[in-house]
């Protein structure tokens, strides 16, 4: 992952130090509320009220997909593809320009921590700009000589066109590295975007719109109307006959709602959703490096990763000794304000989810688990004691058919199990619906390739996780996901391949 250093923000705890703000839609390059509705936003870390976002009523989102559209046939149709990419070489030069005021936004919406948001979210936030710019100048084609009798003489190439107008449906754990993972590419390819991000993160994707004007991305090429899913901005931009393909991050339950909603008008989507994601840990492990990576695939960005490991498969031998570490490791980490250096933990998004959390932290009690460490409610100081905190936890002794063991539950939590073979290992890891990620610790190559081709997973990392090549294909496997994203791979959904055939 690309470090970019940043000078980080002195505020005790940014969430509670800001003033309240006003989020705005952003439509056709202008900050809007017409609807005159908003809805609060609280920090994480403190439960204060740190935003007042405004609700984009029906007709702001058709204002916003009419913006897209004429944008599309627009002056942003007319650049060159140098021009183009030369802008959103800008936006990811201006990202970083402004790094801590897209740092602060981020840390106040989500409570994760400033090491966690400057290291990962605000760099791939621009990366994702810079990467598909490039990918965009340098994908190759294709020529074909038509070899049929009738066919002498016939040339065969292929030409890129947009897609369109493009919807990205938007999650709360990564907003602005997931929304940008989607529009970096969207615009790289010539679509313009309507974003909706989640109404639990509404300030980054908000601020991007100053980016976009600040670099002179024509009015309407970027988009964003805030609200919920259901009767609110996301359903009505799903549901826009003017949109043309719609991408997708969050569960899968949502994924399915708007696979229906583009099904009418049998428009193309990219889905990116849950998981179960296991680990398995084979006893030739380098057993530190297994421990530092399997506690960051549990406890990073307080587990509420897609990527994150919820399943631990461990080899009998080194069962107790594994458990034992990652439960000094667990009890060791520090849950604190986002700008304390020791924070190794920020809170769950919200109250909401936080009763999701809890209520796999209790279930697992009545399933039978042993609660290894964690389980509950942690006591906080004064000023974060309104936050959503939970304990890192850690459960053995649970079947294999545990809600617990089978649910996505998206929090600070996994159960570990010794396994005996590795057949079993892998039978136990592939059974269930989910197939986006898994992790394999061992140090035997041979085995590493061999179980690495028999996981049903889009990404199998062996001796590491999170680690991302952005070239490379990305998504999910069964109920996780449809589509791949990626290098070249966007490409797919973000154009329309036409074939050119000339007959001389
Ligand atoms: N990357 C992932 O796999 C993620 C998974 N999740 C999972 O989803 C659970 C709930 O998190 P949410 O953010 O509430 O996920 P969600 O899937 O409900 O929401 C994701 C986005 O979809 C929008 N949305 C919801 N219903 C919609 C509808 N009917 N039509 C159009 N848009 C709609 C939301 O407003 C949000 O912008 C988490 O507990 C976790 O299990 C959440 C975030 C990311
Ligand atoms: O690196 C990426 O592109 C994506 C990472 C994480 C998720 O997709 C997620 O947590 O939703």
């Amino acid at each position: 992952m690309q470090k970019v250093a940043s000078s980080v923000p002195t505020a005790e705890i940014p969430s509670i130090e800001t003033p309240v703000r006003d989020v705005l839609n952003f439509i056709d390059g202008a900050y809007v509320s017409a609807s005159g509705r908003f809805f609060d936003k609280r920090s994480p870390v403190s439960g204060a009220l740190i935003a007042r976002v405004a609700e984009a009523s029906r007709d702001e989102v058709d204002a916003a997909v009419k913006a897209a559209r004429a944008a599309l046939h627009g002056p942003w149709a007319s650049l060159t593809l140098p021009e183009r990419t030369d802008l959103l070489y800008g936006v990811a030069d201006e990202i970083n320009r402004r790094f801590d005021d897209f740092l602060e936004a981020e840390v106040a919406d989500t409570g994760k921590p400033l090491s966690l948001a400057s290291h990962i979210d605000i760099p791939r936030g621009a990366a994702n700009f810079k990467i598909f710019a490039d990918v965009v100048k340098n994908v190759p084609g294709e020529v074909f000589e038509t070899p049929t009798p009738d066919g002498q003489g016939a040339l065969n190439y292929a030409v890129r066109a947009p897609v369109g107008v493009v919807a990205a449906i938007c999650p709360w754990n990564l907003p602005l590295l997931l929304m940008t993972w989607k529009v970096g590419p969207a615009l790289a390819c010539g679509n313009t975007v309507v974003v909706k991000p989640s109404e639990e993160t509404p300030q980054t994707a908000a601020l991007l719109g100053e980016v976009m004007n600040a670099v002179g991305i024509p009015k309407g090429v970027y988009n964003v109307v805030h609200g919920f899913g259901p009767d609110s901005a996301g359903e009505f931009l799903t549901k826009h006959p003017g949109v043309d393909a719609i991408t997708f991050t969050g569960e899968t339950r949502t994924g399915a709602v708007i696979m229906k909603a583009a099904a009418d008008g049998a428009r193309p989507v990219s889905l990116e959703m849950g998981g179960k994601n296991p680990a398995l840990v084979f006893a030739d492990c380098d057993f530190d490096k297994a421990i530092e990576g399997t506690l960051r695939s549990c406890f990073a960005n307080c587990g509420q990763v897609c990527l994150g490991t919820e399943r631990v498969y461990v080899e009998r031998p080194i069962f107790e000794a594994f458990v034992d570490a990652l439960k000094k490791g667990a009890e060791a980490m520090k849950l604190g304000a986002p700008d304390d250096p020791e924070t190794g933990m920020g809170p769950l998004i919200s109250e909401e989810h936080r009763g999701k959390v809890l209520s796999y932290y209790r279930k697992a009690v009545e399933e039978g688990a042993t609660v290894v460490t964690g389980g509950g409610v942690p006591d906080m100081p004064a000023g974060l004691a309104g936050g959503t905190w939970v304990q890192p936890t850690i459960w053995t002794g649970l079947p294999d058919d545990a809600a617990t063991v089978t649910e996505e539950i998206f929090g600070p939590c996994c159960h570990i199990a010794p396994f005996d073979d590795e057949a079993e290992a892998i039978a136990r890891a592939n059974a269930t619906g989910y197939g986006l990620a898994a992790s394999v610790w061992t140090t035997n190559l041979t085995r590493a390739h061999r179980v690495a081709g028999r996981i049903e997973a889009g990404i199998v990392w062996v001796n590491s996780w999170f680690l991302r090549d952005l070239r490379t294909p990305f998504g999910g496997a069964k109920q996780s996901g449809i589509g791949r994203e990626g290098g070249t791979y966007s490409l797919e959904f973000y154009t329309e391949l036409k074939n050119v055939c000339i007959k001389l």
